[in-house]
């Protein structure tokens, strides 16, 4: 029987949000955001574990509640965010078994449902492949050189925005990963990585409120999202 183990990518500064506190410790209806993240991760049934990836002077995960969860682990994360995920995964490995999937969460999207984790649960493993939330795009799309004049509009038709989770066989995405960290290929997301070695993961429609916090008004964002999702709990 296959299980599921998590990673969770933690090891960023931050630098778009500014300030001097790495923007997934900042507080968010009063936990850190990295909290609700773990949270939201840890709501999957029969997690066999999860691997947070965390910045090498990181002194402030330690302090987490959720750090003294059996289930979560920690690893030194890279240099970039893939660089992050393959650590955890070559740590990972040593535990694994090779029909074991993973699910790649980033701790900046503190507002993940369970419905979206199970949709993509539900999705993912139909094929080995892999599976990402992800959120057509609604907007008009354009290209702009760099004197911030508009070059081209980009076809937006069967366009789609990556969020994470992502999940994929956990062996056959460590091994994407080194790939095209061998092969000098720069990756954003997991699915990319997987795309580089000829899959074509599934997309499942995410939601709007599966927000990375990235700027600054992200914040005020998430607070708005947290409390619909706490309301629809309770309804
Ligand atoms: N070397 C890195 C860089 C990023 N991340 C993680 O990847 C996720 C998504 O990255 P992003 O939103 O870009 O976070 P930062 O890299 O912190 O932000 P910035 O690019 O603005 O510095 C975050 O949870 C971040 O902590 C990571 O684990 N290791
Ligand atoms: C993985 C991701 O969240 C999918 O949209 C995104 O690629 C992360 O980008 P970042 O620049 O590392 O935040």
């Amino acid at each position: 029987m296959s299980r599921i183990w998590a990673v969770m990518p933690a090891a960023g500064q931050g630098s778009r949000f500014g300030g001097d506190c790495p923007k997934q410790y900042l507080p968010l209806a009063g936990k850190a955001i990295i909290e609700r993240s773990i949270a939201a991760i840890l709501r999957c049934p029969d997690l066999a574990g999860l691997v947070v990836a965390l910045g090498p002077a990181d002194s402030r995960f330690a302090a987490l509640t959720c750090a003294s969860d059996p289930r979560v682990h920690t690893v030194t994360g890279g240099d970039d965010r893939a660089r992050s995920v393959e650590n955890a995964l070559d740590y990972l490995s040593a535990s694994a078994d090779p029909d074991d999937w993973v699910l790649v969460h980033d701790a900046a999207r503190p507002c993940l449902s369970w419905s979206e984790l199970e949709a993509l649960l539900s999705a993912g493993g139909s094929s080995s492949e892999g599976a990402l939330l992800a959120l057509p795009v609604v907007d008009t799309l354009k290209r702009v050189d760099s004197d911030g004049r508009v070059v081209a509009t980009v076809e937006r038709d069967q366009l789609w925005r990556a969020q994470t989770p992502q999940y994929f066989p956990l062996f056959k995405l460590r091994d994407a990963l080194r790939h095209c960290r061998l092969a000098g290929e720069q990756v954003t997301d997991e699915a990319s990585a997987m795309q580089a070695v000829g899959a074509r993961p599934r997309v499942v429609a995410g939601s709007h409120r599966n927000i990375k916090i990235t700027h600054p008004e992200d914040l005020a964002l998430a607070e708005g999202f947290l409390r619909e999702l706490q309301q629809q709990v309770q309804q």
